[in-house]
């Protein structure tokens, strides 16, 4: 049996994990940390009657669970991912707003105490194929902005897969900016930049989370988008990354890189 720590166990995304170690026999949640607790009762979050609820990192016993999978917020998930590493526990990270310096260092603390992991900006296939897409396109159209589409309680941006999108093509691509005499009547109008790409964060009630990625070349366009309409569909990949963690050699970054 893997043992399971939650973090961020009573968020959206907790929840969906909640349901999905559920549902894999060889898995079981043995304990969740929240930022604070509505109830004692690990069963009102759906949890298993004997898993233990811990509100900071100092009251988590070592050896509470085998692998520590971490949906909480920008502001924690680096002290939480450190903690995890520095305690024997094999991360699995979809929370965003780690920085190269900080997953760099993380992958180094993973190295040292021989533990393998993930963390993934997207755990949702459809995005894991429009970052691939997305990069095998820029090689022919260096032309390129990147709108992602939010729920309105999202923290960060921009999203964690757009700046991966970003990352990617800029992998591609020969320094390049579009545009680049277009100035701004309204600060911010066109968007954030990152290394000449533009990004644009839109967030409204009733997306879920979405992105596309927008080519322009002479006379003609190409646009590659992927929806996520239900956060269930983050959950195949989570899967994935339950299934082979003990496996894993060293902490990956990206999805891809473990299917
Ligand atoms: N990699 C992926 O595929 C996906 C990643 N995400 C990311 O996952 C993160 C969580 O997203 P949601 O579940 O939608 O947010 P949410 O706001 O619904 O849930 C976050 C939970 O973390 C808890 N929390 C806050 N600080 C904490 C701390 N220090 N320790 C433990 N728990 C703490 C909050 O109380 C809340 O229950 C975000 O960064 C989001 O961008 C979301 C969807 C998919
Ligand atoms: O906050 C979200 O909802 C999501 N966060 C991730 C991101 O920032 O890319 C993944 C997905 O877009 C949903």
């Amino acid at each position: 049996m893997t043992r399971v720590l939650l973090a961020g166990f009573a968020g959206s995304m907790g929840q969906q994990v909640v349901k999905l170690v559920k549902e894999m026999p060889s898995f079981e949640i043995t304990a969740g940390l929240a930022h604070h607790l509505k109830s004692n009762d690990p069963a009102e979050y759906g949890l298993p009657a004997e898993a233990k609820l811990y509100t900071s990192l100092a009251e988590i016993p070592a050896d509470a669970a085998d692998v520590w999978i971490d949906f909480t917020v920008p502001a924690s998930v680096y002290q939480n991912v450190r903690y995890a590493l520095e305690n024997g526990y094999r991360p699995i990270v979809g929370t965003t707003g780690l920085t190269d310096e900080q997953e760099s260092e993380l992958t180094e603390l993973a190295k040292e105490k021989g533990l393998g992991g993930l963390i993934a900006p997207n755990f949702g296939m459809s995005a894991v194929l429009l970052m691939k897409f997305a990069q095998e396109a820029a090689k022919y159209f260096p032309d390129v902005e990147i709108i992602e589409m939010h729920h309105e309680d999202k923290k960060d941006a921009p999203s964690g897969t757009a700046l991966a999108t970003a990352k990617l093509i800029a992998e591609v691509r020969k320094p390049h900016q579009t545009a680049p005499e277009a100035s701004e009547s309204l600060p911010g109008a066109r968007g954030g930049d990152y290394q000449g790409i533009k990004l644009h964060a839109v967030r409204l009630p009733g997306y879920v989370a979405h992105e596309q990625v927008l080519f322009g070349g002479k006379g003609e366009a190409l646009t590659i988008r992927q929806d996520s309409f239900d956060r269930s569909s983050f959950m195949s990949g989570v899967k994935v990354a339950l299934e082979k963690v003990q496996e894993l050699d060293s902490l990956y970054v990206g999805l891809e890189n473990i299917l």
